[in-house]
């Protein structure tokens, strides 16, 4: 049975992949599999094969072949690594396990940074801060492509911040990375972000930050809600509550010019807009919109009276020009 679990699966670049022959029962081609689903799709294999007790049975052969006692856990945690913009990263429970979609996040910065004529740091290259790093997906990948740049990166949960200086060892290991500065303390907090003064304004501010709306918290899949820390998803009423935080600090935190880029909720650009127009005094306007492969937009927010001419990069759906704020 355990040869008959197996044979339909492939490992491919650190994910699990399904590359199934005809004779197998019909399963999206090329798509990741979880072990939820692993189970559901052999429990009708099973059902059909005359096995009895067919989800039970499923669920402890994927259970076991796992190494895991529960299969509810999502596959990142039971295998306790996960690869993200190429980088092979130590995964733990209950920080947050980096999604698919934010590589377009890193990949915009980039962009941002290799061909946006404003982002040139004193030292030649950016300085960046990451507010809620989590493992440190988003802080490692940049600093492994933009070799000048400084990363300060930034998490409320201290086993966020542990894992992130792990993950930055073993990567260091593979790759001379320049340093990254991790700091264990909630942005939100009244003055925390006179910690980060030291390091003078920075170039570039990045998050991903907990943008849920609290009402849908409870729509998560299960295992998210068991396994990772509901305060690295639940973004408060509308979600927006990290978000207004660090659009309040940009005139303290970045420099004149510098941009916010922001993993944000379908309904935030709208949300996010208003709430910058009637904050005229941070001098900051959403000066474009993405939408990343799940559709998801990612913001950019810009300080100072610069706009930015309309961005024609590919996979750029709406480009939201706010009027200049006076
Ligand atoms: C959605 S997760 C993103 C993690 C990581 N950047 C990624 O994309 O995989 C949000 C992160 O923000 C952190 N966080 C939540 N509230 C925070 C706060 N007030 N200050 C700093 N970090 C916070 C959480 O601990 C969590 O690690």
């Amino acid at each position: 049975m355990l040869r008959a679990l197996l044979s339909g699966l492939g490992w491919r670049g650190g994910m699990w992949g399904c590359t199934f022959s005809s004779q197998q029962p019909h399963l999206p081609p090329s798509r990741l599999l979880n072990a939820t689903e692993l189970v559901s799709h052999w429990t009708v294999v099973f059902e059909k094969r005359g096995i009895p007790e067919a989800r039970e049975s499923s669920e402890y052969i994927v259970a076991h072949v796992l190494g895991a006692k529960t299969v509810k856990m999502p596959v990142q945690y039971i295998l306790g690594e996960w690869d993200f913009q190429g980088l092979s990263l130590k995964m733990a429970p209950p920080v947050f396990i980096p999604r698919p979609e934010t590589e377009e996040l890193v990949e915009w910065v980039l962009e941002e940074v290799t061909q946006g004529p404003h982002v040139v740091g004193a030292q030649g290259g950016p300085l960046i801060l990451e507010v809620g790093c989590g493992s440190g997906a988003i802080s490692l990948s940049l600093l492994s492509k933009l070799p000048q740049s400084r990363v300060i990166a930034v998490d409320k949960g201290e086993a966020a911040i542990c894992l992130a200086h792990e993950n930055a060892q073993s990567a260091w290991s593979f790759h001379p990375l320049p340093p990254i500065l991790c700091f264990v303390f909630p942005l939100t907090t009244e003055g925390s972000w006179a910690h980060l003064l030291p390091w003078g304004p920075v170039d570039l501010v990045v998050s991903n930050p907990p943008y849920v709306f609290h009402r849908d918290m409870e729509k998560l899949a299960p295992e998210i809600l068991s396994y990772e820390d509901p305060l690295a998803l639940d973004g408060g009423e509308e979600g927006m509550d990290i978000i207004t935080h660090i659009l309040a600090l940009a005139p303290r935190l970045l420099k004149d010019s510098g941009s916010i880029f922001l993993e944000v909720d379908s309904r935030h650009p709208e949300l996010v807009g208003s709430w910058l127009q009637s904050q005229p005094d941070l001098s900051l306007n959403l000066v474009a919109v993405r939408r990343d492969f799940c559709g998801r937009p990612v913001l950019q927010v810009m300080q100072g009276s610069h706009m930015k001419e309309e961005v024609s990069l590919p996979r750029i759906d709406t480009v939201v020009t706010l009027k200049e704020v006076l």
